[in-house]
């Protein structure tokens, strides 16, 4: 395939209306998107509305019907997966997708490997093993789990599989992190550690956050896109996203359950919760 590549102003995606179809369901509707390098940006709405197909179209495990996907300025519309992952964009998903067997970094150690654009080989021999070793061990400290080590990964609780499943997708070096509801499940502990972790990466990892905590997407993300039936509601600056009166009205349905609810139905931001939090930024 060709790829056009355009200069490094170009932003680090640019979404052109797409869209996906399953039958007559139109879950990604007509999405366009453009993010600078270093974006820090989240897509909220309720649950169905196309959060997860969209970032499934952008990592390339699934296919829009109709729109473009650029990264960098190069068309990747048609690239697959593992090509995508090479060029820098990185996922890391809703079930940690972390093998037991290994220790904790070994399992970094071959996420490094797999991300690798050279990768050839068997990644446990002894001399590539040692090349990503060392940078493996130094993902692991920015997810505070070098003390894990040497632990199989299967020892991990689930909060700290979640941190070994973001280590190894920042073992690609991306430059695009695609995070689908890192959140879920965890702590209050546990949230407050992975803010501090997201929030400290350097701003040449772009980050896409699907999150139903209100209060994460208001702490990490500079802009959000609300999806209401795959359609755009409103992008825009996070505190005004989050103040729109229909996203306002949208999260007042959280207390029947309808948006922002966790997998048990239960919600996870007070209506108040979003008007308070979008105000304390401002
Ligand atoms: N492979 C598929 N085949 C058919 N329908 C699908 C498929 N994947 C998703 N859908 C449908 O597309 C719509 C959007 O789903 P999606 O998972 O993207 O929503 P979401 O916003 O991520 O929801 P949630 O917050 O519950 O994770 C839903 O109606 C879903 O049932």
């Amino acid at each position: 395939m060709t790829a056009t590549t355009a200069p490094s102003t170009a932003p680090v995606l640019d979404l052109k209306n797409l869209t996906r179809r399953y039958g007559s369901l139109t879950a990604v509707d007509d999405v366009s998107l453009r993010l600078p390098s270093g974006a820090r940006h989240a897509v909220i709405g309720p649950n169905g509305a196309g959060k997860t197909t969209l970032l499934n179209l952008i990592a390339g495990t699934d296919r829009p019907d109709h729109g473009t996907i650029a990264l960098g300025g190069t068309d990747i519309t048609r690239t697959a997966t593992a090509r995508r992952s090479g060029l820098g964009i990185a996922r890391s998903f809703q079930q940690p997708s972390v093998i037991g067997e290994l220790s904790v970094l070994d399992n970094i150690v071959l996420a490094g490997w797999r991300h690798h654009p050279l990768r050839r080989g068997a990644w446990w021999r002894p001399s590539r093993y040692r090349q990503h070793a060392e940078s493996a061990t130094r993902h692991l400290e920015a997810v505070g789990l070098a003390d894990s080590a040497a632990r199989p990964a299967a020892d991990l609780s689930h909060g700290q599989r979640r941190m070994l499943d973001l280590a190894a997708a920042l073992a690609g070096d991306p430059r695009l992190l695609l995070l689908d509801e890192p959140a879920a499940g965890l702590t209050d502990g546990d949230i407050g550690r992975l803010l501090t972790i997201l929030g400290g990466l350097p701003s040449s990892v772009a980050i896409i956050l699907v999150e139903h905590h209100v209060e994460v997407v208001a702490e990490l993300a500079e802009t959000v896109t609300v999806l209401a039936a795959g359609r755009v509601l409103i992008t825009g600056p996070t505190k005004e996203a989050l103040a729109h009166p229909e996203v306002r009205d949208a999260y007042h349905a959280t207390a029947a359950g309808q948006i922002g609810a966790d997998r048990d139905g239960a919600p996870e931001a007070a209506p108040d919760g979003v008007r308070d939090t979008a105000e304390a930024r401002g």
